[in-house]
């Protein structure tokens, strides 16, 4: 607020200058009147180059403006009207000399400072270069990178470059020839020319037409192979992000970019960039021929032009922040409703309908108003656009009318110039118009690219493929902390080995940290303190897909995805033999139930696997990490869905194949860790006993403390089982 106040004593002390320059100069006994304007001018700029860098030091820059914008300013005010008069005294010297006598005149320093100001909210707004307030973080045109998404189609968008000029110029000719008839008609010299100029219009009228239907067709289907480009080379780099990256963001965010978003760039794109060009180009040729027809009333045309470019800017900036705001709000519906469809059975299971429903509406609710918002900036918009077409209009046909008088151009110009004029301004008008939604276009695009341009804050570039690996895990002092939640240490120095031929078992309290260990084996995330070795080297040494083939994980919630029973087995491994998919399902026990589906094993799992129980899901788990025949195997809690005696089946089968393999087994139920070669107790993020299961439960620690208190909840159990027998008896 100050900086704007201080900012306002500028002009008062330029008014004051431009006086003491204008007592001063008479001194200097100058002839040259353009000498002395521009002394005086010169005079003036060193004044207030001084002062607003003086201003600028004492109180700053509002936020609104600019350094470079303000330097602008002070140049322009100084330095328009010498260069104006030295420009215009080539050309007509009397027109020069009313101003250069009385350049101090209050009417000339008035327009100067209109000139000025509509100069520097132009720059302000359309600079190409980037600006302070853009450097700081604001939405950036994306214009460049879309350009980029562009360059490998050059070919084609030069042959629709140049059906664009063809089609153009066709339609250029029209009033051309239109004022060249009217001439004819009035002077009635030749009037067979009449017959010919009407043929050539008509021909280059189909003409123009005919280019402009291939040039629509080929940029369309141009514009849908950029579509679908974009939205795959998005969702790849979705797919490379770190699992940090998936925490933080929302699926529906996501989703809402890889579709909506690209979607709403491409439309706007297709649509109106080709409009866009096809109009940029319009404007060029029509402004050619109008200065062909006469350059005082181009020129003229030209100065209006700021005032109708001005104000739809002014209010597209306005529609321009809405339109995010709602795709942004859309987004988040869109979120609501993808989550809640997703978790439909715990929402059917707390009779949580209601309260979803008026969750999604309230988001709904927000896209509206802000929709509304949007729809009455849009139509401000509009408005003011043909509210300052129309005053142009009006004072061309004024000055137009004068020319004619004074005999500078005859009749005929004058009605192809309107002709070419009228078709100028709505050109202009529609460029106008178009570009909140170029901006749209682009404002979509930041956000695609945001994705697009995102490289995975861990990235596995290894390289390591050993012919011979073993499997031999290190855990070597690892202290961890998830991204999202830094100042909370999950794992805190925790050392531990699995060798290879050997079922270790990690087993503790919830939340001690055991699943955090498995993210880490597998390369989720990395720790900040801390090593995890595979063979003696870092796990990140090794090459994806051949760590991937090695370390196959069965986690604590299986999923599965909405393909056949038998593909998800072999996810990941491409088409496998049925007879090695069954033998997998039969190591997992889930052979038995396949086979009693209807379609055996290509039984449609159903979204997420939802058509499988979850001790089913969990089966089918184990034999898709069972085919890959992992060197280490993790089992996260992967059976604790099952009954007794299918679990006991599993865990034989698994313990059986793992003559050579290494083996991870997490698990609640203790009677799951206790067959385990080794047993690893984690609590608060740290190891705090390590033993076999006689070992540990002659040492009476954690471990026999927990293992007594299961015990002591199935005796329980079972007493109250008893007793409800007893009573229903
Ligand atoms: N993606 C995540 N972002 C932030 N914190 C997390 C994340 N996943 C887990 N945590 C936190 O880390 C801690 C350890 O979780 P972890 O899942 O490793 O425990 P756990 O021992 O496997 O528990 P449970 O036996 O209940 O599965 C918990 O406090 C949990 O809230």
């Amino acid at each position: 607020m100050k900086a704007s106040l201080a900012l306002w004593t500028l002009p008062a002390l330029d008014f004051v200058a431009v006086q003491l320059l204008l007592l001063l100069c008479p001194l200097l006994q100058l002839q040259e009147p353009q000498a002395i304007i521009w002394i005086s001018s010169l005079a003036r700029l060193g004044f207030l180059a001084v002062t607003s860098q003086a201003i600028c030091a004492v109180w700053g820059l509002p936020a609104w403006l600019g350094r470079e914008v303000l330097l602008l300013c002070v140049t322009l005010l100084s330095l328009l009207l010498p260069c104006y008069t030295t420009l215009t005294s080539f050309i007509d010297p009397q027109a020069t000399a009313e101003i250069l006598c009385g350049w101090g005149r209050s009417d000339v320093l008035v327009i100067t400072y209109l000139i000025t100001v509509v100069v520097a909210v132009l720059w302000q707004n359309f600079s190409p270069f980037e600006n302070e307030s853009e450097a700081k973080g604001q939405p950036s045109a994306s214009l460049g990178k879309l350009l980029s998404c562009l360059t490998p189609y050059g070919g084609r968008f030069l042959v629709v470059a140049i059906l664009v000029v063809v089609s153009s110029l066709g339609e250029m000719a029209i009033p051309y020839y239109t004022g060249q008839m009217t001439d004819w008609i009035m002077n009635e010299e030749n009037p067979s020319a009449f017959g010919t100029a009407i043929l050539t219009m008509s021909l280059l009228t189909i003409g123009s037409a005919v280019t402009e239907f291939l040039c629509d067709s080929l940029y369309n289907v141009t514009m849908s192979l950029i579509h679908m480009g974009i939205q795959s080379r998005v969702f790849r780099s979705v797919l490379q992000q770190e699992m940090a990256f998936f925490d933080t963001a929302q699926t529906g965010d996501i989703t809402s970019r890889i579709t909506a978003d690209t979607q709403a760039m491409s439309e706007s794109l297709s649509e109106k960039l080709s409009l866009l060009m096809w109009y940029l180009m319009r404007v060029t040729f029509l402004y050619l021929f109008m200065m062909k027809l006469s350059w005082k009333l181009s020129l003229f045309t030209l100065l209006v032009l700021p005032v109708i470019m001005v104000i739809p800017k002014l209010s597209g900036t306005f529609y321009e922040e809405l339109s995010f705001q709602v795709q942004a709000s859309l987004a988040q519906a869109n979120q609501a409703a993808s989550e809640t469809l997703s978790n439909m059975k715990t929402v059917r299971s707390f009779a949580g309908e209601e309260e979803e429903a008026e969750r999604y509406g309230g988001r709904l609710n927000e896209t509206y108003l802000l929709n509304k918002k949007e729809s009455v900036a849009y139509a401000g918009f509009m408005w003011t656009n043909s509210l300052s077409g129309l005053a142009l209009k009006v004072g061309i046909l004024y000055y137009g009318g004068q020319l004619v008088t004074a005999g500078y151009i005859s009749s005929g110009d004058l009605v192809a110039f309107v002709l070419y004029e009228l078709q100028f301004t709505s050109a202009v008008e529609v460029l106008f118009r178009m570009y909140p939604d170029v901006r749209k276009a682009v404002g979509a695009s930041e956000k695609i690219f945001e994705y697009m341009d995102r490289s995975p804050r861990i990235a596995a570039t290894g390289n390591l493929v050993p012919e011979i690996f073993k499997g031999h895990v290190t855990f070597q002092n690892v202290t961890f902390a998830y991204p999202s939640r830094p100042d909370t240490p999950v794992l805190k120095d925790v050392s531990f080995q699995l060798r290879p031929g050997e079922v270790t078992a990690l087993v503790g309290p919830s939340a001690a940290g055991k699943s955090t260990c498995v993210w880490l084996l597998e390369r989720f995330y990395q720790p900040q303190a801390g090593k995890i070795l595979l063979d003696g080297k870092s796990i990140w040494e090794y090459e994806q897909k051949y760590f991937h083939s090695k370390v196959a994980l069965v986690s604590q919630e299986p999923v599965l995805f909405g393909r056949s029973v038998r593909e998800n087995i072999s996810y990941g491994l491409g088409d496998l033999p049925l007879d090695d998919v069954i033998t997998a399902a039969k190591y997992a026990s889930a052979h038995g139930f396949i086979t009693g589906l209807k379609d055996g094993y290509q039984t449609d799992a159903g979204e997420k696997g939802g058509q499988l129980s979850v001790g089913q899901k969990q089966r089918v788990a184990i034999a898709r990490a069972l085919l890959r025949d992992p060197q280490i195997l993790i089992l996260d809690d992967a059976t604790s869905a099952l009954d007794t005696e299918t679990e006991h089946l599993v865990q034989t089968a698994v313990y059986n194949s793992s003559q050579h393999r290494t083996v991870l087994v997490i698990a609640h139920r203790l009677s799951t860790a206790e067959q385990a070669d080794r047993i690893l107790v984690l609590e608060g993020g740290q190891i705090t006993e390590e033993g076999t299961h006689q070992e540990l439960l002659e040492k009476g620690g954690s471990y026999s403390r927990m293992v007594q208190k299961q015990l002591q909840g199935f005796q329980k159990d079972s007493t109250n089982d008893e007793e409800g027998q007893e009573k229903h008896v």
